[in-house]
């Protein structure tokens, strides 16, 4: 019966949950993904706001996605620091998983660098890169990998960064051979992260970036770095020999210092 519920639907039976059931009030709808759909609520007495996610509607009876979202939930239990929202609280409202977790009152990097215009020096882009490897290194030990470290999932708030959407995250595996893997993207190893983190740096680094001729080239022709910078990006995108770990590309980023232009 619940597969004819349309999304529509949904967003006022949790609505109606959250501000009859709840010590949490309704604000409105923040975010619509393929998979789930996340809320801003606040609580009642503190006004301190929080992020209802549930699943789409339209995934209710898909036992494989059921059970995505409660590895998605184990795992942000799992991951529990700072820079990850920790979640409060799950459950099901008429048998849709749904949890709460902590707000990230800040801005994603896709409306930082196209929304508000924001430019990023190589410097920049460098150390922001550094900040988020930091943190990636973190779930990295504890066998995680997020696997959609792209624009929307990365946080910017007071100049600290945070990672959300652990919905394709996975568990990695330890017998993957580097030079079998076809689709980065999809690795169930670090590969994966240092991947997606190749082209968040080609993003922040493209910010600075007008186009002076028509014919579209290549990041490499059109960006001009410095070759370390260059080297760099490659090694995460996989063109030239891939880091051993996230540890050696977080070692391994090039000093501004001995940057040649
Ligand atoms: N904890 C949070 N704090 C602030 N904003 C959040 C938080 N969680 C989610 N959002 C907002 O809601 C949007 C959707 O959340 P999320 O990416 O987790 O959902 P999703 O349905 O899995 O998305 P997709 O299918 O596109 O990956 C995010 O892009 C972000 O703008």
């Amino acid at each position: 019966m619940f597969d004819y519920f349309s999304e529509k639907k949904y967003d006022q039976i949790v609505k109606d949950y959250i501000n009859q059931q709840t010590a949490y009030h309704f604000i409105e709808m923040i975010g619509l993904g393929s998979y789930g759909v996340a809320y801003l609520i606040e609580d009642a007495v503190t006004r301190e706001k929080f992020v209802l996610k549930r699943m789409k509607a339209k995934h209710i009876r898909k036992e494989k996605l059921r059970n995505k979202f409660f590895q998605e939930i184990n795992m942000l239990k799992d991951i529990d620091f700072f820079n990850v929202p920790s979640v409060l609280f799950h459950g099901e409202i008429q048998k849709l998983p749904y949890y709460i977790m902590e707000y990230v009152d800040g801005q994603t990097f896709e409306q930082v660098i196209f929304k508000n215009g924001m430019r990023f020096s190589i410097e920049q882009s460098l150390q922001i890169t550094k900040k988020l490897l930091e943190i990636v290194i973190k779930f990295h030990k504890k066998g995680i990998v997020h696997r959609d470290l792209r624009i929307p999932n990365i946080l910017l708030k007071d100049n600290q960064i945070y990672i959300i959407d652990f919905g394709l995250a996975t568990y990695m595996k330890e017998d993957v051979n580097l030079k079998e893997i076809n689709n980065p993207k999809r690795a169930e190893n670090y590969i994966s992260d240092l991947y997606f983190i190749g082209h968040f740096l080609l993003f922040l680094l493209y910010s600075t970036y007008t186009p002076m001729k028509k014919k579209e080239r290549s990041w490499q022709e059109e960006l001009e770095l410095p070759p370390q910078v260059t080297e760099y990006i490659e090694r995460l995108l996989l063109i030239r020999s891939p880091f051993s770990s996230t540890e050696d590309a977080l070692v391994s980023i090039p000093l501004i210092a001995q940057l040649q232009s």
